[in-house]
């Protein structure tokens, strides 16, 4: 599959702290490609050089095919469609307005500014002054500006922060739709849930390095199963596994995280020889959660 960006060893400092750290992105055409990671972790930066809005200290960035650089990113940007650190838009004036901004700014048509408010859901207010929008209409709002271009990569930084449900819901399927259409999206989050359920490809980041890469199905695989062992004598058989692979309380007897098949015979071994009643040793998948936490250490996520 084709890739519409491709960095190679991407870094970025700032003074001694390393934000980014030898980034290796590989975002495939038509995909939705969930950008994750705890706040802090440099998923911002990494949108910001992808746009050419931040000089990178070095390692290369690739977009639609093309070395970023200052010349080609004039003849990119038109392709590109972003939001960060949104909303973007000015409260005092209507909707309307602030595309009519846009559509002068970027010399576009009326009929692309009347489809990208269509398409985001909001021809019907778009003469209500933005102070007065909600926050999701807000972030509407600046998609559809992002939009209006007609861009074949839309990069979206954490659109759904601060929104309810129902908000996060609306943008997830306005996303999904753009990628029906052929649009190429990264959408960064903090939060894997918000992301999970529309993202193809996941990018998860935790202090500046990519950890994982991959599809949903391929992060599962990078998981250990926990082991539970279902045992009356719960205690003793903690006591007794503690030296081999520390185990937690689990409703049926023990669980043990990240333990390999070698460890789990030594295990079943000692619990045997200690006398311990073993009622059943069965594996049990985590949840994707469990493995984003495990992935990013458990790092301020929710
Ligand atoms: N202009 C800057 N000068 C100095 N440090 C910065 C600058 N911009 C970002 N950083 C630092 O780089 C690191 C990554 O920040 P970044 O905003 O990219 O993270 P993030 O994953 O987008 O988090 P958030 O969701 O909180 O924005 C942080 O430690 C941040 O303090």
């Amino acid at each position: 599959m084709s890739a519409v960006i491709t960095t190679h060893g991407l870094t970025k400092r700032f003074g001694p702290h390393t934000a980014v750290d030898s980034l290796d992105l590989h975002v495939p055409r038509g995909t939705i490609y969930g950008f994750l990671g705890p706040n802090g972790s440099g998923k911002s930066t990494t949108m910001k050089m992808l746009l050419g809005l931040t000089q990178p200290s070095s390692g290369g960035i690739e977009i639609l095919g093309e070395p970023l650089t200052r010349a080609s990113r004039t003849r990119l940007l038109p392709s590109i469609g972003s939001m960060i650190e949104a909303p973007p838009g000015y409260g005092h004036l209507t909707g309307r307005e602030n595309m009519r901004i846009v559509q002068d700014m970027l010399e576009l048509s009326t009929p692309q500014i009347d489809r990208a408010l269509a398409t985001v859901r909001l021809t019907e207010q778009q003469h209500k002054l933005v102070r007065n929008y909600s926050l999701g209409m807000k972030q509407r709002l600046g998609i559809a500006m992002a939009l209006a271009r007609d861009p074949s990569l839309l990069v979206l930084d954490e659109p759904t922060n601060g929104l309810d449900p129902a908000g996060i819901e609306e943008i997830r399927t306005l996303l999904v739709e753009l990628s029906g259409q052929g649009i190429t999206i990264m959408v960064s989050s903090h939060l894997l849930d918000e992301i999970d359920k529309m993202a193809g490809i996941l990018g998860i980041l935790a202090g500046g390095r990519m950890i994982f890469q991959g599809s949903r199905e391929q992060l599962f695989e990078h998981s250990v199963p926990d082991l539970i062992i279902e045992t009356p004598e719960q205690q003793a058989a903690l006591a007794q596994v503690a030296t081999i692979a520390p185990g937690a309380p689990d409703a049926d007897g023990i669980r043990i995280s990240g333990i390999d098949k070698d460890r789990t015979a030594q295990v079943v071994h000692r619990l045997a020889l200690a006398g311990i009643p073993i009622h059943q040793v069965r594996r049990e998948q985590q949840s994707l959660e469990d493995v984003f936490m495990d992935l990013t250490g458990r790092e301020g996520l929710l």
